[in-house]
């Protein structure tokens, strides 16, 4: 049986579940770190770190562009970098990694040479066109035929204009991948914004912080313009915080259930955008009637599936680039929720409109929860698995993405399954 045929039925534990579960490593921040490790020269050690999909596809790509790393730990990196990177031999296959795919995009513009960016069938439909024409304005010449992966860029090593303007519509990654790319060139960069919209700016913050912990310069000179200075980055030793999307799991599964999960870390020391989450399931299940998930996007399928037992309807607004994420998330959760109970989740436009019923608690309600290979459908469907009898997750390995214990985790809480935990 292939991973994709795997299928695990959540049995609803029946009681608080209680016990001690750290969220593993953010991988927003271990991303960022990799690369920034990996463009400085001498070494750096990354402790609290992401192992998992994502952060592999990063680690084996600055490793294929000629950076040392080791693992002597299930937490640490040692990254060792030149304070340049090669071109690698093959193409970079990045699987379905939007923050790996991203920023060595324009990471590749430093490489003296060719570096192809690829990925799996799903990355391949993700848009990357706006980061493509941002590049080709500095003076890369890149090449993405369909608009997303694979793209080929062949980088000089700097940059050949001073200023850009990026449309980040689709992605905050684009920014990201930008700013952190600009400090390796050999002039400043002004990197400005081409309209409001975008997605949750607190990954932008975390980017910039990041950079300063690299010993880069970078200023923010109004709200749609950055200024990077070309410095490089210095090698550095860093601690990875927790990652606060895995945790909205364990948050939510703590209200859902009555029970008293114990993260170790509290919900308001996270910089991570995801963290604001919390505020609302706290309130459950008196969560609001309208949610903006604009700035927390990540967390949006977590709330969605909790809100499905709260007291009130809830409308999930700012939606409209969860369609390019993993998967089309406002289509995965409307499906699965109403797959659950027709009517339960709507799509109204780009918004989510979940038809609120606390007595769905303790029903048989058998679904097969298509996950649609996206890990953040598979772990929040879990959570309704804890309430009602008969939700099976489809390809409940795709948690690999990011949170590869996440079962082991439920199963330590004293949640049981019905097949093999991956
Ligand atoms: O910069 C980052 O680390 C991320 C930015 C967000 O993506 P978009 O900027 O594409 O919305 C988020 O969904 C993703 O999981 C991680
Ligand atoms: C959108 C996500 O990932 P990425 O864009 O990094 O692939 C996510 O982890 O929810």
């Amino acid at each position: 049986m292939s991973n994709a045929d795997q299928k695990l039925t959540i049995l609803p534990p029946g009681h608080p579940l209680e016990g001690r579960v750290s969220p593993p490593g953010s991988k927003s921040i271990t991303n960022r770190a990799l690369l920034l490790a990996g463009l400085a020269k001498g070494t750096s050690r990354l402790t609290g770190a992401l192992k998992s999909d994502d952060t592999r596809y990063m680690a084996d790509a600055l490793r294929a562009m000629g950076v040392t790393i080791s693992e002597p730990d299930d937490t640490t990196f040692v990254v060792t970098g030149t304070g340049k990177l090669l071109p690698p031999e093959k193409p970079l296959f990045l699987g379905n990694a939007g923050t790996a795919t991203r920023f060595l995009t324009a990471a590749a513009a430093l490489v003296d040479g060719t570096v192809v960016v690829d990925g799996d069938q799903h990355m391949r439909k993700r848009p990357i066109a706006p980061l493509v024409t941002a590049l080709r304005a500095l003076g890369v010449t890149v090449e993405a035929e369909t608009g997303c992966p694979p793209v080929t860029v062949s980088g000089s090593g700097d940059f050949g204009a001073d200023r850009v303007t990026i449309d980040a519509g689709l992605s905050s990654q684009y920014v990201s991948a930008l700013l952190m790319a600009a400090a390796g060139g050999t002039r400043p960069v002004n990197i400005e914004l081409a309209g409001e919209e975008i997605g949750a700016r607190g990954y932008i913050d975390l980017t910039v912080a990041a950079m300063h912990a690299f010993g880069a310069e970078v200023s923010q000179v109004s709200p749609s313009i950055w200024q990077v200075a070309p410095t490089g980055y210095r090698a550095t030793d860093y601690v990875i915080e927790p990652d606060a999307s895995a945790a909205t799991y364990l948050w939510a599964a703590e209200v859902l259930t009555g029970g008293s999960i114990d993260l170790g870390v509290a919900a308001t020391s996270f910089s991570q955008p995801d963290a604001k989450s919390y505020e609302v399931i706290a309130r459950f299940p008196h969560m609001p009637a309208i949610i903006d998930g604009s700035q927390m996007q990540d967390a949006v399928p977590t709330l969605a599936v909790l809100a499905a037992f709260n007291e009130t309807p809830v409308r999930f607004t700012g939606l409209a680039n969860l369609r390019v994420k993993e998967c089309d998330r406002v289509r995965a959760l409307s499906t699965g929720l109403s797959n659950i109970r027709p009517g339960l989740g709507i799509e109204e436009g780009d918004d989510l409109l979940v038809a609120s019923d606390p007595k769905l608690a303790g029903q048989t309600l058998p679904a097969d929860i298509d996950t649609f290979a996206d890990h953040r459908i598979a772990m929040s469907f879990a959570l309704a698995g804890l309430k009602i009898n008969g939700i099976t997750i489809l390809d409940p390995g795709c948690v690999a993405k990011t949170y590869p214990r996440y079962w082991d985790e439920l199963a330590s809480l004293g949640v049981d399954f019905e097949g093999d935990r991956p």
